[in-house]
């Protein structure tokens, strides 16, 4: 038998993904939680008092990181309050499931929740989206949708800490997408714990940012937590997919590879422009809602939308294509 390399006891059960130690179920469990614990403390994550929302989408990550700061919130006495936020971006047969797993862990984890929606923020629905636009861009839209969503949300809690689900896969894929891409911005932005931008009322935070994927779905088995695991019916993300593939097949040479690309990425130290534009805090002169710039990034989409461009012809002289629109937000700050 080949026992535990924590406790010394126990049958191992499992050879850890992250350092390829060999562990019991207990000794796992324990690891994992206190390295989120370890991580919350070494960037002063949470302050006694605090109001924090979990964006929970009902996938595997935010489930594992309510049920992790539901414990870890017990257990050392952080005195924070957590809430569930889920935004449903009005995708049939995949958000309406996987908010009746987020509506479930409500229950479970004694947190209440609140949902807000894009038909009731922005009076479209991503499948109204998609079948506006096809799905080639549909992920722009919904990522600049939810992160104001999201915003909006919390902001109505009187919340201005909001918690995510991104872990060290998410965060070596985007590393890697960004070198790639040469957004030099983006990378330099990227690997930070804590994010708080120009256009938002509110804090990001990523708890999970050093937990691997495989570790996270390891923890979710072993506890039987409740969580959604189909994928988004709209979503290709073809770069990050390759990214992704990339990664696993260097991780089958070098074990280190996704906590050596965050690593590298946070070791990056960018030169400063002198004449870098700085973000201002301003109000949309469209919604009136926080913006660093003068429409907002959901305005600007919005338009494009509402005037039905992408039905235009490309190369269309006076209104803009959505390629137009692509570079004109690519081209605000964030
Ligand atoms: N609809 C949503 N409502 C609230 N939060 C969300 C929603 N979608 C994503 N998030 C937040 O953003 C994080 C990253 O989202 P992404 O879509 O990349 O998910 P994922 O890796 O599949 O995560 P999960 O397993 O939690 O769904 C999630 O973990 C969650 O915290």
């Amino acid at each position: 038998m080949t026992v535990c390399e924590i406790c010394n006891d126990n049958k191992a059960s499992l050879r850890r993904p992250k350092t390829l130690q060999k562990l019991c179920k207990i000794c796992f469990i324990r690891v994992f939680e206190t390295e989120v614990h370890n991580t919350i403390m070494k960037h002063n994550l949470f302050y006694r008092g605090e109001k924090v929302a979990i964006g929970a989408s009902g996938g595997k990550d935010s489930t594992v990181l309510a049920y992790v700061l539901k414990t870890l919130n017990e257990r050392y006495d952080y005195g924070v309050e957590f809430v569930l936020l889920a935004i449903d971006e009005g995708i049939k047969g995949y958000r309406d499931d996987s908010l009746e797993t987020v509506d479930r862990n409500r229950v479970q984890y004694e947190m209440p929740l609140t949902v807000v929606s894009y038909q009731q923020l922005y009076n479209w629905t991503m499948d109204d989206i998609v079948e506006a636009i096809g799905t080639k861009n549909n992920c722009t839209y919904c990522g600049v949708f939810r992160r104001q969503a999201l915003d909006r949300g919390a902001l109505s809690l009187g919340i201005h800490h909001i918690v995510t689900g991104h872990n060290a896969d998410d965060m070596a894929e985007t590393v890697l997408m960004n070198i790639l891409r040469g957004d030099i911005a983006r990378l330099d932005r990227c690997t930070e714990i804590i994010t708080q931008s120009a256009d938002s009322p509110a804090k990001r935070s990523k708890p999970l940012k050093y937990a691997y994927e495989k570790e996270i779905v390891l923890y979710a088995h072993f506890l039987q937590l409740d969580y959604f695991s189909t994928e988004c019916t709209h979503s290709p993300e073809a770069f990050r997919g390759t990214a992704r593939t990339l990664i696993k097949n260097l991780e089958a040479i070098q074990p280190s590879t996704i906590i050596d690309i965050i690593y590298s990425g946070e070791a990056i130290t960018l030169k400063r422009k002198a004449s870098g534009r700085q973000q201002v805090q301003q109000t949309c002169q469209r919604c009136g809602y926080i913006s660093s710039n003068k429409i907002c990034k959901a305005c600007v989409l919005l338009e494009s939308l509402n005037k039905n461009r992408p039905k235009i012809p490309v190369g269309h002289d006076t209104i803009p294509t959505l390629a137009s629109t692509a570079k004109h937000l690519h081209n605000l700050t964030f």
